[in-house]
């Protein structure tokens, strides 16, 4: 009842070279779930498919308990409530930061359909609320070009919950930040998955141990294991094939 997303026997080949090797796992409402392994393990090549940009050869992703997001196209997932933030921030940098809200918040992100399209007082008012959960208000009339990199990536995540999603998806959110930036997200993430679940490719370990309510471990395209930060570190296996080989500075 509780599951947001349920990916099942999920395989995506390469040429033979399986990627990602019969994954199943479920991802409830509200968690703050991280995809974590060594490199190679087939983290990205999952987000793709759970993002439309890579169809699996075998398997299904369900989401919200009947919608199986292979039958959608990669643009048409947002509608569904499905949106994916890549590591490098992909911000309009001329416009300034409140012209980027406008153009997510009328989802389809044509710069010229957002210019053309008024934005309604109840969109002004949801993206002003946004701006504020991550400290961009001060901002808004400033050019996305003088951002530091933590700003320009709460930015892009503004630019994701300004469109009513139910699942984000974030890759490596906090590579490159400090770890000043690196809590500030952290707690932002915590504040956003009261509303809106949360999938995190990270290789940060702290981050993953301070932030994570369920860790998924990767392994050559298969669930090594799954559970609490606490569970998965003190296994083994996971030891063995990452966190004991520093696989928190692979990334
Ligand atoms: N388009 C592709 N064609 C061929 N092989 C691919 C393709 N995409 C990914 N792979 C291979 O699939 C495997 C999994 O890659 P993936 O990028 O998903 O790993 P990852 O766990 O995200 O690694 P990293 O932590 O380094 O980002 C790797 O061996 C990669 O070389």
């Amino acid at each position: 009842m509780n599951t947001i997303l349920e990916i099942k026997d999920l395989i995506i080949s390469f040429d033979g070279f399986y990627a990602v090797n019969n994954v199943n796992t479920k991802i409830n409402k509200g968690e703050i779930r991280f995809f974590i392994g060594p490199n190679g393990a087939g983290k990205t090549t999952l987000l793709d498919a759970i993002c439309g940009r890579i169809k699996p050869q075998h398997g299904s992703i369900i989401f919200n308990n009947n919608k199986n997001v292979l039958h959608y196209a990669e643009h048409e997932l947002v509608n569904i409530g499905i949106g994916r933030k890549f590591q490098v921030p992909s911000v309009f940098t001329s416009l300034s930061v409140y012209e980027n809200m406008e153009i997510s918040v009328v989802k389809n992100r044509g710069i010229f359909s957002a210019i053309f399209n008024n934005i309604t007082k109840s969109q002004r008012e949801k993206i002003n609320t946004i701006l504020e959960l991550v400290d961009l208000f001060d901002y808004r009339y400033r050019k996305a070009s003088e951002l530091s990199h933590g700003q320009k990536q709460w930015l892009e995540i503004a630019m994701l919950l300004v469109q009513d999603l139910q699942l984000i998806l974030l890759d490596e959110p906090v590579a490159g930040m400090g770890r000043k930036e690196t809590t500030k997200t952290g707690e932002l993430l915590q504040k956003i998955a009261a509303h809106c679940t949360v999938i995190v490719v990270e290789h940060d370990m702290q981050f993953v141990r301070e932030y994570a309510s369920m860790v998924t471990v990767l392994h050559e395209g298969a669930v090594l294991d799954e559970g609490s930060v606490n569970h998965i570190q003190n296994n083994p296996k996971v030891i063995d094939v990452y966190l004991g080989r520093g696989g928190e500075n692979c990334a």
